[in-house]
């Protein structure tokens, strides 16, 4: 089998457009109403993409990150507005304007309420080099799995053409807990806050 890597995610968007209840639906499967910090802890997952074991860690520093997951509620324009600030940050701090990115429009179950159509979210998708844009529901768990494996593939096809990219599995982690990070995040304000997964 091949070795395992571990590749660093980082979950951003605006305050409120699901990221935290996406990564509870990828990583335990459940679906949590009211996000409860209380479980935050375990969050780290081990996926198989294209034959290859991943264990994807979810990093609160941009600079750690190898992928990004930039999510926005459909049910909401100025959170899709705000992806385009928070990518030109991604791009300044990775220095790397390759950086592997996927567009989600989460809450794709309240499509009665869509405030972003479809070709709106596509066009930004378009015009950054063609990320992938995929539309989510934690609620109903729709292509929970298919952002971070379609992430997870793009890290890989990165990180094979520049070998540094992945992280050793038997490294000693350091930096605060996730429940420190998400309680750090209650002073700090909801905008772009990340959310963590170890
Ligand atoms: N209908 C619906 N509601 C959702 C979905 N995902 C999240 N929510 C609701 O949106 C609210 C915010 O979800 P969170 O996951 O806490 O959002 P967040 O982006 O982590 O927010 P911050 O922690 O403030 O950054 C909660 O009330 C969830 O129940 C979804 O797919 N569909």
């Amino acid at each position: 089998m091949r070795p395992q890597r571990e590749y660093h995610i980082v979950v951003l968007g605006a305050g409120g457009v699901g990221k935290s209840c996406l990564t509870a639906q990828f990583v335990q499967n459940v679906w949590i109403e009211s996000y409860d910090p209380t479980i935050e802890d375990s969050y780290r997952k081990q996926i198989e993409v294209d034959g290859r074991q991943c264990i994807l860690e979810i990093e609160l520093y941009m600079k750690q990150g190898q992928g990004f997951l930039l999510v926005f509620s459909i049910t909401s324009m100025s959170s899709l507005n705000e992806l385009s600030e928070l990518r030109e940050q991604i791009i300044r701090i990775k220095d790397d304007e390759h950086v592997p990115i996927v567009i989600v429009g989460n809450k794709s179950d309240l499509e009665e309420d869509r405030a972003v159509p479809r070709a709106r979210a596509f066009g930004l998708s378009q015009t950054w080099g063609n990320a992938p844009y995929y539309e989510t529901s934690a609620r109903r768990r729709a292509n929970v799995n298919e952002v971070f494996v379609h992430l997870c593939r793009q890290i890989i096809r990165k990180d094979l053409q520049e070998p540094s990219g992945g992280v050793d599995t038997t490294r000693k982690r350091d930096g605060p807990s996730r429940g420190d990070r998400k309680r750090d995040k209650g002073s700090g304000g909801r905008r772009r806050s990340p959310c963590v997964i170890l």
